[in-house]
């Protein structure tokens, strides 16, 4: 793939802080990238470095082949979006969306043109005369939006756009913002901290842990195997462990990787099953679905059952200190708190975590 935005080993420090650590990223002609990770990961701090705000310690950044270090900011072909929209609050909306054009010299029937298919392509035609202070925080990142989108810049630049808004109106942006970026063909890196806006949101998602790309990949590909078990624990998954620290019956699932391997098991993977008595003692039900692996079926107590609306999350104490966090799809009531209960996993949905090459 040709490279639209390269990113070659970039390192900041802040003071005795590195803040970032070897970056290095491709990122071809309209594809978008969202930059994920917990706050202080650094997300920011690439961004400004991507727009021209701060300089790189170390490594370059080029846009369609050119090294941008030498060029200033307003120079760069870049469009940068932020979580409060920063609009001029002495404007109108049109004269809000026209400013980077007035400031290039375009014409001024050129420039109404072109402020006018902003703001039907952002869904905000007809308050071009509006006063901006008197709009809704949706209407201001739209306004802010089309700012950016006006001139015409190479790539696109959004730091938390929607961090400001109400979840609802989340949603129906970052899939407005979508369709917007992709009518225009356009390249962007889009920084947020929301995991399900990063991956409806993403062509590839890049997750940024202590200042370190952890992982880049498309949504798919990372929520299939998050390929760290940092990475898999930011993700949300609650059952990593290494495989010194499993059961018996369930390391053996892992074959004959060693006992430092870290392992995920996926709380949807895993499967209650009634226990019945065996000669008199509780023992496990013998038949199984198919799919599921009798190998790994054991008995737990259920530790801790909480209702979600669309899941139940049960704890499962094994004992020895090794608890596993389950997700049941509300048809599968589980047991009460304190019960005893047959436990298997699916087939598919527990596998050993390594430190996978980043496809970058
Ligand atoms: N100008 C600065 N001076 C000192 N430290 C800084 C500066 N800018 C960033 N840092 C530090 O660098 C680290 C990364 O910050 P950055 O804002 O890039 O993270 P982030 O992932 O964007 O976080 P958030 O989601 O909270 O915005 C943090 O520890 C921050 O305190």
């Amino acid at each position: 793939m040709k490279c639209l935005l390269e990113v070659e080993n970039i390192e900041k420090w802040h003071g005795l802080l590195k803040t970032l650590d070897g970056i290095s990223l491709c990122l071809g002609e309209g594809e978008i990238l969202t930059l994920l990770g917990p706050s202080g990961g650094g997300k920011t701090t690439l961004l400004r470095i991507l727009a021209g705000l701060e300089a790189p310690d170390r490594g370059r950044v080029c846009l369609d082949g050119r090294d941008l270090a030498p060029v200033e900011p307003h120079r760069r072909g870049v469009g940068l979006v932020f979580q409060d929209a920063a609009l001029f609050p002495h404007l109108n909306v049109e004269a809000n969306v026209a400013f980077g054009l007035r400031m290039a010299g375009m014409k001024k029937r050129e420039r109404q043109h072109r402020v006018f298919e902003m703001l039907e392509l952002v869904g905000l035609s007809g308050l071009e005369k509006r006063r901006v202070d008197g709009l809704s925080g949706g209407e201001r990142q739209r306004v802010a939006l089309a700012r950016s989108l006006a001139p015409s810049p190479k790539l696109l630049l959004l730091d938390e756009p929607l961090g400001a808004l109400d979840r609802n109106l989340r949603e129906r942006l970052a899939r407005d913002l979508r369709t917007i970026l992709k009518k225009q063909q356009l390249t962007a890196v889009f920084v947020t901290h929301d995991q399900e806006e990063a991956f409806s949101l993403g062509d590839r998602i890049a997750v940024l842990l202590d200042g370190r790309l952890e992982r880049m990949d498309t949504p798919e590909a990372l929520s299939a195997y998050p390929g760290s078990p940092a990475v898999a624990r930011f993700l949300g998954e609650p059952n990593v462990f290494t495989l010194k620290d499993l059961p018996a019956a369930f390391r053996g699932l892992f074959g004959d990787s060693s006992e430092e391997t870290a392992v995920l098991i996926r709380p949807e993977g895993i499967v209650l099953r009634p226990l019945i008595p065996v000669d008199g003692e509780a023992g496990p039900f013998p038949v199984l679905a198919s799919g599921e692996k009798d190998a790994a079926f054991l008995s737990a107590h259920v530790k801790e059952r909480r209702f979600f609306g669309a899941f139940f999350r049960v704890e499962l104490d094994f004992g020895g200190g090794f608890v596993l966090t389950a997700r049941l799809p509300v048809s599968m009531v589980p047991p009460d708190e304190g019960a005893r209960v047959g436990v298997a996993l699916k087939e598919g949905m527990f596998f050993a975590l390594n430190d996978v090459q980043k496809d970058r």
